[in-house]
């Protein structure tokens, strides 16, 4: 890598060790001094870090500030050094904050203090580093925040204020918070109020659906003063505005599927460094008209039938998914219809791929730009296909959908930003054989590798369910009964279960179930980037390597 020039470089004490520190365009490092050290109670005092040597790249350093005595801390560890600086020369501290990597892809806020002998030089490290932070322009200044107060344990407002307000203060970023009153508060608000000119982004503080209200509102804005229409636009105008999650529902998918953990202070970290993840959105029409739109799960069968029941018991709380999974499993329904599907190219890979999304990942890079060949973008063009059958559950992902309950995903490989969904069909199986897919969304085993499985990379699919081909819904409804009774006698075990089963939309049911979907890459950006491999947090010196 490119040895970058020294903008700063000074001896200054930390903690009474004098430490070598050194500001570039790309890191600040410290490093102690050789010492003399003090056995006490039989180990040594020092940093847990190799040798006493700490690196930060500039784009994790949270905000600089000088430092008064009341601010500083003490070095309560069970080591001491002998002090290499008489104490009177220590009247001049500033303190960096920064991002350090815990276990679990969680980010936290540190904080060291630098001391020195000269005021000038104190100001001019305190100088230096802001402008080096003022040079990084995507990070946001000014954000709009709402707050669901009732999703998830109904934690979103302490959250906020205990955990987040004080991240983005510390980082000097200016904010509006609307606390919502009602469902749909911040979707209209988005939609048709919020002067949207003041702001960097927009931050949603609650679950998945709180995150689907202001993903509609915003992309619903930007096609509105875009003057595109939803109801048949093929290409939809990407939003302007990023949106960062601070996960506080009941499963979080969409922020654990792109940080890699469901955690308020690192959420938080992410949207002050200003980071930039691209994703997909399907957008669900019927008869040509725009329904919703989904970033993480469309899911007919099993997946509507578990929401279509939890949603009667939302006052248990993130356990209402528990019982009704259960339930639901127990009852063990299928359906039977039709999906069409246009299936992405062989350059898009499958959902079998053992290459994983993470950040930075080069196949939703290649899907950003103009970077597909010719021949390539040719190839892209497939040719439709049709399979019908009963299907236990019909799902499509257009990320992993990865959480706390599989938290390798519904679709391990499906990607954030490559204009593709993974459509995963069950078909009619044995209890047994649906169990044992199920367990295998919380293990190592593949889930996809079972006969009764079918999975397809797709830019677009269609479903019809069986009872309504040649039809249209409002028949259904006039004939119900007569339905009914055939459908009792196809499903005797279920008593007098519907034949139809609903689409679960993000955690939202539809109210149709002949649908056509379709996936436009990259439509928004979050304040995220993506899971991040393993070895950025084993090795952070990879970062700092210049
Ligand atoms: N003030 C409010 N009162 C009632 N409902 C609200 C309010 N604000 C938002 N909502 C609605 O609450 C629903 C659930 O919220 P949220 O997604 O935050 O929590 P959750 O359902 O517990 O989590 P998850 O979606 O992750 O399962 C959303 O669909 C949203 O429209
Ligand atoms: C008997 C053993 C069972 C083991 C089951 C493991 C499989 C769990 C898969 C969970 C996949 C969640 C996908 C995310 C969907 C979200 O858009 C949506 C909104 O938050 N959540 C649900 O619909 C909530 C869906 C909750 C389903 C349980
Ligand atoms: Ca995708």
């Amino acid at each position: 890598m490119e040895k970058q020039p020294r903008l700063l470089s000074s001896q200054l004490s930390l903690q009474n060790r004098v430490c070598d520190v050194t500001l570039n365009c790309v890191v600040l490092t410290w490093k102690e001094r050789e010492t003399t050290k003090k056995r006490v109670s039989g180990s040594f005092l020092g940093s847990s870090r190799a040798a006493g040597s700490h690196c930060v790249p500039v784009c994790e350093i949270i905000a600089v500030q000088e430092t008064t005595e009341a601010c500083q801390s003490n070095d309560a560890g069970r080591w001491q050094m002998v002090p290499q600086q008489p104490s009177e020369s220590e009247q001049h501290a500033f303190t960096v904050s920064y991002v350090e990597r815990m276990r679990g892809h969680r980010w936290r806020c540190s904080e060291v203090t630098f001391h020195c002998t000269d005021w000038r030089l104190c100001q001019q490290w305190i100088q230096t580093i802001k402008e080096q932070l003022s040079q990084l322009t995507s990070r946001p200044k000014s954000l709009l925040v709402y707050i669901n107060p009732y999703g998830g344990k109904q934690r979103g407002k302490w959250i906020y204020e205990h955990k987040v307000a004080p991240v983005f203060s510390r980082a000097s970023i200016s904010t509006d918070v609307i606390v919502t009153e009602c469902a749909n508060h911040a979707r209209n608000h988005l939609k048709k109020e919020a002067d949207l000119k003041k702001y960097d982004g927009v931050v949603c503080v609650g679950g998945d659906g709180m995150f689907s209200e202001i993903l509609h509102g915003l992309i619903s804005r930007t096609q509105c003063d875009s003057g595109v229409d939803e109801n048949c636009a093929e290409t939809l105008v990407p939003s302007a505005l990023r949106i960062g999650i601070i996960p506080a529902g009941s499963t979080d998918c969409i922020c654990f599927a792109t940080v890699g953990t469901n955690d308020p202070v690192t959420s938080a970290l992410h949207i002050v460094i200003g980071d930039s993840q691209p994703m997909d959105v399907c957008s669900v029409h019927h008869n040509n008209t725009f329904l919703r739109y989904s970033v993480s799960l469309l899911g007919y069968g099993f997946f509507g039938d578990v929401l279509t029941d939890s949603e009667r018991k939302r006052w248990m709380g993130p356990a209402r998914y528990d019982i009704s999974g259960v339930k639901t499993f127990l009852s063990h329904r299928y359906y039977e219809g039709t999906i069409s599907f246009l299936p992405a190219a062989d350059i898009f890979g499958t959902p079998r791929d053992k290459i994983k999304c993470r950040s930075g990942c080069s196949v939703c890079q290649k899907q950003s730009t103009e970077k597909l060949t010719e021949e390539e973008r040719e190839g892209s063009y497939g040719v439709w296909r049709v399979t019908r059958g009963k299907f236990l559950a019909i799902n499509a992902a257009s990320m992993s959908c990865a959480c706390p309950r599989t938290p390798k995903g519904l679709s391990p490989a499906a990607h954030l930003a490559d204009g593709t969904t993974d459509l995963i069909l069950i078909r009619k199986c044995s209890r047994l054989d649906f169990l044992r897919h199920l367990l295998r969304h919380t293990n190592k085993d593949d889930q996809f590798d079972h006969t009764f499985v079918e999975v397809h990379r797709v830019q677009q699919f269609r479903f019809t369910p069986k009872h309504w081909e040649g039809g249209s819904e409002l028949d259904l409804c006039e004939s119900k009964n007569r339905l009914f009774g055939q459908i009792c006698r196809q499903q005797p075990v279920c008593g007098c279960a519907p034949a139809h089963s609903s689409w679960n939309c993000d955690g939202e049911i539809l109210p149709q179930t002949t649908i056509h979907v379709r996936v436009h890459c990259q439509l928004i950006k979050l304040f995220a980037r993506g899971i991040e491999e393993k070895t950025v947090f084993e090795d952070p010196y990879t970062l700092c390597a210049v």
